[in-house]
């Protein structure tokens, strides 16, 4: 989407390159850019003078707004809804012995959640590589992953600034002297978005529901604990990066409100993918990819039978939770309720 922030920061240039049919809106409308592709629009109307505009009725604030009506409407038309993802596609690649996977595809849709189960080093973190690196064939696995039912094109592969995937890791390691309201500010400030201050304060207040220890928008990320920046960081990616994938390494010793985190990025319309054990979470996917020897061996589809043991696990955990707090406060584990 085109707003007026946005149009304020690119030059003539860049817009004609990001929205190639403002080139012929332009003509049309008689506003001249020749040798002004480097100047933003606003810079440009700036530059024409007052009794020419008055001569051809230039009204620069309905310029701006006509053309981001034009551009958005535009967007919408030729489909080119910036990054949404519908379906991700998983081809079948083959197994570590060289023998074909068994399985015509794999379609997964806006607003699931996949996980990835399998033994150690059977493969759980090259099929997610396969999905970061939207693989053509050429990963040891020989796996094909269209977005849309498409290939992804060679720009989306490897563009940093408009990436398809983004990854979630165990560690996150800050080295920024920035505050948290320093560091979020700087990323709304780079997505272009309107709203920045309401976005920084709403993933603030997000991140402190997931982690246990509260923290400030004056807390330095680098003191952040372990829980608290991994929390920031699904705050941020669920309601700030325009990543419509999400893939997470293992979530569960990460400290933090796992339900809670799956819901918001869920919540986003995110695809999440993620290679976990932890049975609470394996409840809330919609599918499980089995994988064994570098190969998916299954896909099984979370029934209603099976999501109905969710709320007892989440008892249990509950017990456990409460007696890792007592832990931590240095206080005598009892057992409060019977199992
Ligand atoms: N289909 C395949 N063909 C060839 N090599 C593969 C295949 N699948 C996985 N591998 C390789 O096997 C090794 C182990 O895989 P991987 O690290 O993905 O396992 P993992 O399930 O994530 O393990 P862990 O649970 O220990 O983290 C890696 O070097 C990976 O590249």
């Amino acid at each position: 989407m085109l707003n007026r922030k946005k149009l304020e920061i690119l030059t003539i240039k860049e817009l004609k390159e990001e929205y190639s049919f403002l080139s012929d809106y332009f003509k049309d409308n008689l506003i001249n850019v020749e040798n002004k592709e480097n100047l933003t629009l606003i810079q440009l109307l700036d530059s024409i003078d007052k009794i020419e505009k008055e001569e051809n009725t230039i009204d620069d604030d309905q310029i701006i707004e006509n053309i981001i009506d034009y551009t958005n409407q535009m967007i919408e038309f030729l489909g080119m809804n910036d990054n949404k993802v519908k379906t991700l596609t998983i081809y079948p690649g083959y197994n570590k012995y060289g023998e074909k996977e068994n399985y015509d595809k794999i379609d997964v849709h806006a607003g699931e959640i996949i996980c990835i189960v399998g033994p150690t080093g059977s493969g759980k973190s090259r099929l997610l590589a396969d999905i970061e690196w939207a693989a053509q064939g050429d990963t040891p696995t020989k796996r094909i992953i269209h977005i849309d039912n498409n290939p992804v094109d060679i720009a989306n592969r490897f563009s940093a600034g408009n990436k398809l995937v983004a990854q979630l890791s165990q560690n996150m390691n800050f080295v920024m002297d920035l505050t948290v309201y320093e560091f979020l500010k700087l990323h709304a400030q780079s997505r272009m978005v309107e709203n920045d201050e309401e976005i920084v304060k709403k993933i603030i207040a997000k991140a402190n529901e997931l982690a246990g220890e509260k923290f400030t928008k004056d807390t330095p990320i680098t003191s952040l604990s372990g829980g608290q920046s991994r929390a920031l960081m699904i705050a941020d990616t669920a309601i700030l990066s325009s990543s419509p994938i999400v893939l997470i390494d293992e979530i569960e010793n990460a400290g933090i409100d796992r339900k809670k985190a799956l819901e918001l990025l869920v919540g986003e319309e995110k695809i999440v993918i993620m290679a976990t054990h932890d049975p609470i979470l394996a409840l809330m996917g919609n599918k499980r990819i089995v994988i064994n020897n570098g190969g998916i061996t299954k896909i099984i589809n979370v029934t209603e039978k099976e999501r109905s043991i969710l709320s007892e696990l989440e008892k249990l955990d509950k017990i456990m939770q409460d007696m890792r707090n007592k832990l931590r406060y240095g206080k005598e584990i009892t057992l409060d309720k019977k199992i």
